[in-house]
């Protein structure tokens, strides 16, 4: 493709982005499936330089005012993630001159909020909960993340399926927390290989493994996943289970859990019941209450703790939108408790980094729950043989941060019905 049509493509790409009405993966998908006449690399720059304009976007709009011509194209040109000779032939020598007098400007004397890119309200909230550590935070997120795998220990070893992999020309090495992670740098093909075929491996992040390693799910359970959506902890709690017990996937959204099937089918497990639920109430539900060994409630949040992977977010969450969040939260919290057993186990998650949506709903049902005892997170790693499972934890409860453990950002709680 001629080089100018290739920005003219990340510029209207930009265009529709830049909208914040739909998520981004979400449009650039949509912009793929338009334009069929992209070849694999050419889906790479409009992608990566869609995603790199979000992560800097304050930085890259100040840079542009002193450019002309369209704003997106001038976005598209700071963010531009192909070839750099490339991208000089498609200017003109107006376009050039600019780039290179903007590439001179010393970018760690600019104002902060130009370095950390982030709204004021979601700034004014990190950099007092991270102290020393916001910097380090700004610099994890503003890159993209490496791709973690999840070994299927169900049906494969993780050495075999490194192995596998290596000898597909892969480089995976093992996950430095969870014992049945793999992590690759770089975006190879997966979905051509045997291995991911025939379900030996989920794309999945290292936290979201270790969080379903709280639930401590056995063979022959009964366990619930509440809010289930695609099903990439269902899956994981499934062969946990080693395919026996009954594993419940609930959640509001049919279009979710439909994602989940072929995932399940490629995994080999049929211990899964997924079902649709109208909301947290739904007399499905009440049938099991008191039943279930255990339950996880991967709650629906701001999404914060994903910013690697979903720039956008930063962009398209208000304050607001996290305060009317937590009831939603809250509720659902409330009726996955009541499925619980006596001596069962219920684990309250979020990729949020935001106290709000974590130890402040936490603790609200903690309260409103005096028959429920916090379990301690490290010891239950330690059980589940995560290493280091001590540096994981920020008192009772699991805190990753991308900045220390090179995952995405989650929290977690857990508890114990009393009998
Ligand atoms: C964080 S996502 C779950 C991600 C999923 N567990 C995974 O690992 O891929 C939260 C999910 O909660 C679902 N949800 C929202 N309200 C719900 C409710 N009242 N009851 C059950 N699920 C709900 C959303 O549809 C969304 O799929």
């Amino acid at each position: 493709m001629h080089p100018n049509a290739l920005i003219e493509h990340a510029t209207e790409l930009l265009h529709r982005v830049l909208r914040f009405d739909k998520p981004a993966d979400a449009v650039v998908s949509d912009f793929f499936r338009e334009h069929r006449e992209f070849g694999p690399r050419e889906r790479a720059t409009l992608a990566e330089t869609a995603f790199d304009v979000l992560r800097q976007r304050l930085l890259y709009q100040h840079l542009a005012q002193s450019g002309s011509g369209e704003m997106e194209r001038r976005l598209a040109i700071l963010g531009w993630h192909g070839n750099a000779g490339f991208l000089r032939a498609a200017l003109s020598d107006a376009e050039r001159a600019w780039l290179d007098r903007v590439g001179q400007i010393d970018r760690a004397s600019l104002p902060e909020k130009l370095r950390h890119n982030l709204p004021d309200w979601l700034a004014e909230t990190l950099q007092p909960q991270l102290g020393d550590e916001f910097w380090p935070w700004v610099e994890r997120v503003s890159a993209p993340a490496p791709l973690d795998l999840r070994v299927n220990t169900w049906q494969a070893d993780r050495n075999a399926v490194q192995a596998e992999l290596a000898a597909a020309g892969i480089d995976a090495q093992p996950t430095p927390y969870s014992p049945i992670g793999l992590r690759i740098d770089g975006k190879p093909a997966l979905q051509k290989l045997d291995v991911f075929k025939r379900g030996a491996v989920e794309v999945q992040d290292e936290g979201s493994q270790l969080l379903v390693m709280l639930t401590g799910a056995r063979r022959g359970e009964m366990v619930v996943d509440f809010c289930a959506g695609a099903g990439g902890k269902t899956l994981a709690l499934g062969a946990q289970m080693r395919n026996t017990g009954r594993l419940y996937a609930f959640d509001v959204s049919g279009h979710r859990l439909a994602a989940l099937k072929p995932r399940l089918a490629r995994s080999g497990l049929s211990n899964v019941y997924p079902v649709q639920i109208a909301h947290e109430r739904d007399d499905r539900i009440q049938r099991l209450a008191g039943k279930i060994d255990r339950v996880l409630v991967d709650a629906p949040c701001s999404g914060l703790g994903t910013l690697r992977r979903n720039p956008d977010l930063k962009w398209r969450q208000s304050p607001e939108g996290i305060a009317d969040m937590r009831p939603k939260q809250a509720a659902i919290l409330k009726a996955a408790a009541r499925l619980v057993k006596p001596g069962g186990r219920l684990v309250y998650a979020t990729c949020s980094p935001l106290e709000a949506e974590d130890e402040d709903v936490a603790r609200e049902f903690a309260e409103s729950h005096p028959n429920w005892a916090a379990l301690p997170v490290s010891s239950l790693l330690e059980a589940a043989h995560v290493a280091a499972a001590q540096t994981l934890v920020a008192g009772e409860y699991l805190r990753l941060w991308p900045h220390r453990h090179g995952t995405d950002g989650f929290f977690a709680a857990v508890w114990q019905k009393g009998g």
